[in-house]
């Protein structure tokens, strides 16, 4: 089953293919397998998720689909065109189509500088007329305004940092937008709205998403196709409603008995 891409609706455009990637890492004894043989397509316009335990390889994928990880075996494509392995000329023209917002987005940056420094390495990548209009309408997509510019990290909340994240990624208007456990910092009531954020991208901008959760409650809450990754393998995918409602493996079957007892210690 999880070896057909074709997996899920069957309408609409294909914009990305993995057949059977792979990733080890290590070798010899040490060598771990973070991902075997996974094969989907994400379809223009719909949110996918891939939902997991701690360990699944969700996040090797999302560091696969972006470029940051070359696969150890297996195929990628892009709007039809392999991307398996980018030169970097390549990776950075690839990279205004696809973007990304991580985890735990503001860890890596300079607590001393203000948000406006923060965007601008990717407003560089924009012309100067353009780049004041993107990033106001980009900040009105996440619910923001101008003046957050001038705003330091440490003067912002987790949720307002994460959807600057999101703003910052948005700038460049990608096709398709890779959500690494996004919501990880919110409180319940963030997390809905950021969840909302991704539907109206989703909605309005006809974006296509990859959303990636531990949480399947989420995964569900927001997903027209879900991926369960069990241990580095694709066990289940399929249109949200399919997975909720008759789910095929144990696996999944676990994660959705564990969804009240997860939202009960939330
Ligand atoms: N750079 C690396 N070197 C060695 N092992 C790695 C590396 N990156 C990931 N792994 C291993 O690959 C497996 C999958 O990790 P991955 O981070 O993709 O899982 P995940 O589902 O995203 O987990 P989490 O939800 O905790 O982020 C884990 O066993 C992890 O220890």
């Amino acid at each position: 089953m999880s070896d057909d891409p074709s997996t899920g609706s069957g309408h609409g455009t294909e914009i990305f293919t993995a057949s059977g990637i792979g990733r080890t890492f290590g070798s010899g004894r040490n060598q771990v397998t973070a991902v075997e043989d996974v094969s989907f397509a994400l379809v223009e316009k719909e949110i996918t998720t891939i939902v997991g335990e701690s360990g699944s390889g969700k996040s090797t994928i999302a560091r696969m689909v972006l470029g940051l990880l070359p696969v150890s075996s297996g195929t990628m494509t892009f709007d039809g065109k392999d991307v398996t392995k980018l030169s970097t000329a390549a990776r950075i023209a690839y990279w205004r189509d696809v973007q990304a917002v991580f985890q735990d987005p503001f860890s890596s940056f300079n607590q001393f500088f203000t948000v406006r420094r923060l965007l601008n390495r990717s407003l560089r990548m924009l012309d100067r007329v353009s780049a004041k209009e993107r990033l106001e309408e980009a900040l009105g997509h996440v619910g923001m305004d101008l003046s957050v510019l001038d705003r330091f990290p440490h003067q912002l909340s987790g949720g307002q940092r994460q959807r600057i994240m999101i703003a910052r990624a948005l700038m460049l208007r990608p096709r398709l937008l890779i959500a690494d456990e996004a919501t990880s910092m919110l409180d319940a009531s963030l997390r809905v709205n950021i969840l909302n954020v991704l539907t109206d991208l989703r909605d309005e901008l006809g974006m296509t998403v990859l959303f990636i959760t531990h949480d399947i409650g989420q995964a569900c809450y927001l997903a027209d196709k879900v991926l369960v990754m069990e241990k580095g393998i694709l066990v289940e995918q399929g249109p949200t409603d399919d997975v909720i409602f008759n789910p095929q493996h144990e696996y999944t079957q676990r994660l959705l008995a564990d969804v009240p007892r997860l939202h009960e210690s939330a």
